[in-house]
């Protein structure tokens, strides 16, 4: 028995990194098998997808000069353009074939569409490791609402939501936001049971350059213990900072884990902390 009879009606939201939609066979076997596996005990899945590897390749391709800071991307208009045909084009397509490969009815497009995610641009703000000043990311934005009505409509159709993290406003204008923060957001207004970080990493690492030294549970504490220390940098610092802050919105289960095995993501689903990192508000 699976163990995900448990969460029947109830939401999971699954988040995927860029780099994973390039091997569409790989992504279908892992994510697009357990998505499926979800599906068929009844819970509901939302999944977004960043593309953060394929938009740096593109930006450099153009002869520009890609600039993150603390694993955010520094976003003008020349860099939005870039973020909106790799997300919403390549990875977008990527991510459909993947799960049609699966078996999985994926509806695929951006947090703009329609309104499924609201934004406004993020006021300069003091990022965690790039030092005291307040930094402009651009036309970076924030999440200001989730249309959850129509998440509920899409999945009632027997449909899977599947959004590249680009979001919008009222007034016509599009923001890049970080894929791991949309995601957070989404679980959060959906009160979702799980959120799923999915990377190329096996989860959180002692050693971020040793796959064998993953820590299968995590205390908001310890964890942020571990970015002070230096332990968790770069790309992993917004996947940890977004799941502290949905802990603290009364979310009690978010888990990184890796796209290898092919089964680490329902394995995780079904034994917090088996084969990625389980965040905890107590232990
Ligand atoms: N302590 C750590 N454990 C695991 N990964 C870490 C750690 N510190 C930094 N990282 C880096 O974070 C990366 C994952 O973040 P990122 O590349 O943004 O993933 P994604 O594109 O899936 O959102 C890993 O590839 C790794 O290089
Ligand atoms: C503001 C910001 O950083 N946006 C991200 C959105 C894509 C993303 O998050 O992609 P991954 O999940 O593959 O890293 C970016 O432009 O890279």
């Amino acid at each position: 028995m699976s163990g995900l009879g448990a969460f029947k009606g109830r939401w999971f939201v699954v988040k995927i990194g860029g780099e994973l939609a390039a091997d569409r066979p790989k992504l279908a076997g892992s994510v697009g098998a357990a998505v499926r596996a979800f599906l068929d005990a009844g819970v509901r899945v939302a999944v977004i997808h960043g593309g953060g590897p394929q938009a740096t390749e593109l930006t450099n391709k153009l002869g520009l000069t890609p600039r993150m800071v603390a694993g955010r991307r520094v976003t003008d208009e020349a860099t939005l353009e870039v973020v909106k045909m790799t997300l919403a084009g390549q990875v977008s397509v990527d991510v459909a074939a993947a799960f049609r490969l699966a078996g999985v009815p994926a509806l695929c497009t951006t947090g703009v569409s329609a309104g499924l995610i609201d934004a406004r641009k993020r006021p300069p703000k003091v990022i965690t490791g790039a030092g005291p000043e307040p930094i402009d990311l651009g036309l970076v934005g924030d999440v200001t609402d989730v249309n959850t009505a129509l998440f509920e409509r899409l999945s009632e159709a027997g449909l899977v939501p599947v959004l590249g993290s680009l979001s919008g406003d009222a007034q016509g204008q599009v923001f890049n936001i970080n894929a791991d923060t949309v995601a957070t957001r989404v679980a959060a207004k959906l009160r979702a049971a799980k959120l799923f970080l999915v990377s190329n990493v096996p989860g959180v690492l002692a050693d971020k350059n040793d796959p064998s030294t993953r820590i299968p549970t995590l205390t908001p504490a310890e964890a942020q213990e571990k970015i002070a220390l230096g332990v968790i940098q770069g790309g992993m610092i917004p996947k940890v900072e977004e799941s502290l802050s949905m802990l603290e919105e009364g979310i009690e289960a978010i888990h990184i884990v890796g796209i290898s095995p092919a089964h680490a993501l329902l394995g995780e689903a079904q034994g917090a902390g088996s084969f990625g990192t389980a965040f905890l508000r107590n232990r």
